[in-house]
């Protein structure tokens, strides 16, 4: 879309019921039928790097389904976020189950070419294996980027099983290729049981600043998202979110679930408290619908998206109006 073009928005719920049709990211556009997007939302689906329980590759279409409930006006941030820009749904990048190396090159392919026609990415997973290659196409473009990951786990581990791309590694690898501002890394919902406290270490000497879940708990969403925002100030963000960020009663399907998460009212409050940032392109990965319930997860991970397209959408307009 150029700067004085409509964008064109969901289905219209009120004459094409929102369950009938096929299901795009909040029943936007695909991005064939728009020409070009400024925020594209592609699902991967790949789930050939998980650790315990796999299924995340069904993730993408599963937070598309859920997504049909969405409505076009984002209280919360005072923003129509598909009016303001336009948001098309790119589809799935086909990546080859069988080989890791070859589907991690495939999605930092087809992120190069996604952003090199200017839009931002909003990315459905998958598992975490493929925060890696985003990252290094983000970082082509941006330089550095700080990074806000939300996760129960660290991911910042070496290998497992000798292998080096998985989903427990993707930050590690992005920290030793120079990917990201080493001055403003965080984890945020960190719990549960580590490997050993070496773990905490090297994650620390990675440069990574880590707000537990207990310390969201604690101080709550609002002093956490300000402490968050201080720290990565005008820097090109990328955020990260793994739906274990939240707790198991929250978001039970997923692959690696911890218990004493954050509640998804306090994800999307955080989320919120950072619409100031320079959000460049964002994730939400590990959602594994066949551990799911009543959809309470992929509900969950398609109004997250909605917070991320809306802080997207809402800095597009912004700098077009200037
Ligand atoms: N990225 C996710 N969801 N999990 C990583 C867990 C790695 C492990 O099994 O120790
Ligand atoms: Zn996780
Ligand atoms: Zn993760």
């Amino acid at each position: 879309m150029s700067g004085n073009e409509t964008p064109r928005g969901p289905v219209d719920s009120s004459r094409v019921p929102r369950y009938a049709g096929p299901a795009t990211f909040a029943r936007l556009p695909r991005l064939d039928e728009v020409g070009r997007a400024d925020v594209a939302v592609v699902g991967v689906p790949f789930d050939s790097g998980v650790s315990y329980r796999p299924g995340a590759r069904f993730g993408g279409n599963a937070i598309r389904e859920a997504s049909r409930l969405l409505r076009p006006y984002n209280p919360a941030q005072d923003a129509s976020p598909f009016a303001l820009a336009q948001v098309a749904d790119g589809g799935d990048i086909a990546v080859n189950p069988f080989n890791i190396h070859e589907a991690v090159e495939t999605i930092e392919a087809a992120a190069d070419e996604l952003l090199g026609t200017g839009a931002r990415l909003m990315t459905l997973g998958g598992d975490h294996t493929i925060a890696l290659p985003l990252l290094r196409s983000v970082a082509k473009k941006h330089g550095p980027v700080a990074l806000l990951h939300f996760d129960a786990h660290l991911d910042t581990w070496d290998t497992y099983f000798g292998a080096e791309y998985t989903h427990g590694t993707p930050f590690r690898r992005a920290v030793e290729e120079g990917i990201l501002d080493t001055e403003a890394l965080s984890h945020v919902g960190t719990r549960g049981p580590l490997y050993g406290k070496q773990d905490l270490t090297d994650d620390e000497k990675m440069g990574f600043g880590i707000v537990t879940s207990a310390d969201i708990y604690r101080r709550g969403a609002d002093e956490v998202a300000d402490q968050l925002r201080q720290r990565i100030g005008d820097r090109p963000l990328y955020i990260s979110i793994d739906i274990d960020c939240l707790d198991p009663a929250h978001a039970p399907g997923t692959g690696t679930p911890e218990a004493g998460g954050m509640t998804s009212r306090e994800l999307l409050e955080i989320l919120r408290g950072l619409a100031s940032c320079n959000l460049v392109s964002a994730d939400v990965v590990e959602v594994a619908p066949a551990y799911d319930h009543a959809e309470i997860t992929s509900v969950a991970a398609s109004h997250t998206a909605y917070e991320l397209t809306t802080i997207m959408s809402r800095q597009i307009a912004e700098a077009r109006a200037k």
